[in-house]
């Protein structure tokens, strides 16, 4: 396994308002992180931070070696879902031809191994019977299967999901995450993966980078999802219940139940 990506002594923040700090994070290529935390503890911020959008307060960020940049299309990007609105007229195929011709403006791909390399996408996340459908007519889990053929379109080495289960139900998150793991696994590919469960995903990942407090934990599920590790982290009694191959976490300060859909299970 090769690292894809570094971040040394990495410290975010915004204005006055310090993130997170002291960051070393290596990603593997073939490896699958989970990033978990509290809201606003800086998990969508740190994707951006390795999209080369937001820079570091200090510390170094490298992707194969080099300083991360924007528009490095080595890096596989699923944004957080927003459902397409009415009126736009882009269908599924668009969406992954958007992600083919990437920013090569001027030079045009031919249009016929465009069209295979579009059809090959589709197949591989099982979105061929809706590819001419307008994008606003597909469900959520539809939406989300097509993101994550685009992200994959120009075959990068890192992958960043930022929240692609939030508001699917149960049978389109196992999808969702079954085609991530999928891709990792065919492709060798790094993935970072936010998330605000890590149950839908627990048999999938092989580390998990929690963050609370401007702190952070790295290590297995079973080395971070504890009643001590994140007692500590939160600097408040949280509970951790195995419960059914399940992971329940209960009493984490200032939480959301609908970003946090296991603590409002034992509240
Ligand atoms: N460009 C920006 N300028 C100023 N503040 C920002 C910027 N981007 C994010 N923030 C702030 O930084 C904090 C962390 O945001 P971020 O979206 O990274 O959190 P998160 O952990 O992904 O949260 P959530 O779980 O709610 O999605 C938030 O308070 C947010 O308002």
């Amino acid at each position: 396994m090769s690292v894809v990506l570094r971040l040394e002594r990495a410290a975010l923040g915004f204005g006055a308002r310090r993130l997170w700090e002291g960051l070393d994070l290596e990603v593997s290529s073939g490896e699958l992180i989970a990033v978990l935390g509290a809201n606003g503890s800086g998990k969508s911020s740190l994707l951006k931070v390795v999209l080369g959008q937001v820079p570091l307060w200090s510390g170094s960020a490298t992707f194969l070696g080099t300083p991360v940049r924007r528009g490095d299309r080595r890096i596989g990007y699923v944004p957080q879902q927003r459902l397409a609105e009415d009126g736009v007229p882009l269908r599924g195929r668009d969406l992954v031809a958007l992600g083919v011709d990437g920013h090569r403006w001027g030079v045009p791909i031919p249009s016929r191994a465009r069209r295979q390399r579009v059809n090959q996408l589709l197949s591989s996340v099982g979105a061929e019977a809706y590819a001419s459908t307008p994008l606003s007519s597909l469900s959520g889990g539809e939406q989300q299967r097509l993101r994550i053929a685009q992200a994959l379109a120009a075959d990068p080495r890192l992958l960043l999901c930022d929240e692609p289960l939030l508001s699917l139900d149960l049978p389109h998150q196992r999808l969702v995450s079954d085609l991530v793991d999928d891709a990792r696994r065919r492709l060798d590919l790094g993935v970072l993966f936010v998330t605000h469960d890590i149950n839908p995903i627990l048999d999938k990942v092989d580390r998990v980078l929690y963050i609370a407090n401007h702190r952070f934990r790295i290590g297995t599920p079973d080395e971070v999802m504890t009643t001590d590790v994140l007692s500590e982290l939160f600097d408040a009694p949280v509970e951790v219940i195995r419960h059914n191959g399940r992971i329940l976490v209960a009493g984490v300060p200032d939480q959301d139940p609908y970003h946090h859909p296991e603590a409002a299970v034992l509240r």
